[in-house]
């Protein structure tokens, strides 16, 4: 039985795309110290996109064997790309920090919360369509992204009832200490 299986904390970050699950999730990871379990992905980059901090871009072909090697811990296709998590990246962090943490949608959240029970704590993070449009079109985004993020949506938005919490993001300093305070209230409190 691999570590993933029997110790620490999962905390999924997941919710309505473009709401800010990134922004939040980094923030206060780089706050109390650990480290992401980053996703790896076939999609082209967006702009502002790092490799190996947003993503880890591969191509379809490396997707494809590393798939057939089972070294993903759960994989998914979206609108044509696939995406996935590989059981290795969250058993190292797993062994470094005690936690991790993942940006994913409602089916790596259901498998999460299928293999790690009451240790997968599900965040959902969501504003409504108005806002994550308003929000893209003052950044430039592409139109190729919102319309992503639009189509996607409804979709996205009903999982939250079957989230462990749940947080509009308005303002992002508010949602950040409030999404910090409930992780920090999942998490053992350490003894001197
Ligand atoms: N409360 C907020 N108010 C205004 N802008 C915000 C807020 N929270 C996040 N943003 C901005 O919204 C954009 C999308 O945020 P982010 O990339 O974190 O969302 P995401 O849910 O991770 O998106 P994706 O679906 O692409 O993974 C970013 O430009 C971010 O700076
Ligand atoms: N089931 C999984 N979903 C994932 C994974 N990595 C990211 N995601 C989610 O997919 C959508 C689309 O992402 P985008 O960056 O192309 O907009 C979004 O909800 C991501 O959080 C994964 O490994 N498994």
């Amino acid at each position: 039985m691999s570590s993933h299986e029997t110790n620490g904390l999962v905390f999924v970050f997941t919710g309505t795309s473009g709401s800010g699950r990134k922004t939040i999730a980094h923030h206060i990871a780089k706050e109390l110290g650990f480290s992401s379990v980053v996703s790896y992905t076939t999609r082209t980059p967006r702009p502002k996109e790092i490799n190996g901090k947003d993503y880890n871009f591969i191509s379809r072909k490396v997707f494809i064997d590393c798939d057939i090697a089972g070294e993903f811990f759960q994989t998914v296709e979206i609108d044509g790309n696939f995406y996935g998590i590989k059981k290795a990246d969250i058993d190292e962090a797993l062994r470094k920090d005690g936690l991790i943490y993942v940006i994913v949608n409602r089916y790596a959240a259901n498998r999460f919360k299928y293999t790690f029970g009451e240790r997968a704590i599900r965040l959902f993070i969501y504003v409504n369509k108005q806002t994550i449009m308003e929000r893209m079109l003052a950044r430039n985004t592409p139109t190729d992204v919102i319309d992503h993020y639009m189509n996607h949506y409804i979709e996205e938005v009903s999982y939250r009832k079957d989230c462990e919490h749940v947080f509009e993001n308005m303002n992002l300093q508010e949602t950040i200490d409030k999404v910090k305070a409930t992780m920090l209230a999942h998490m053992p409190t350490t003894t001197s």
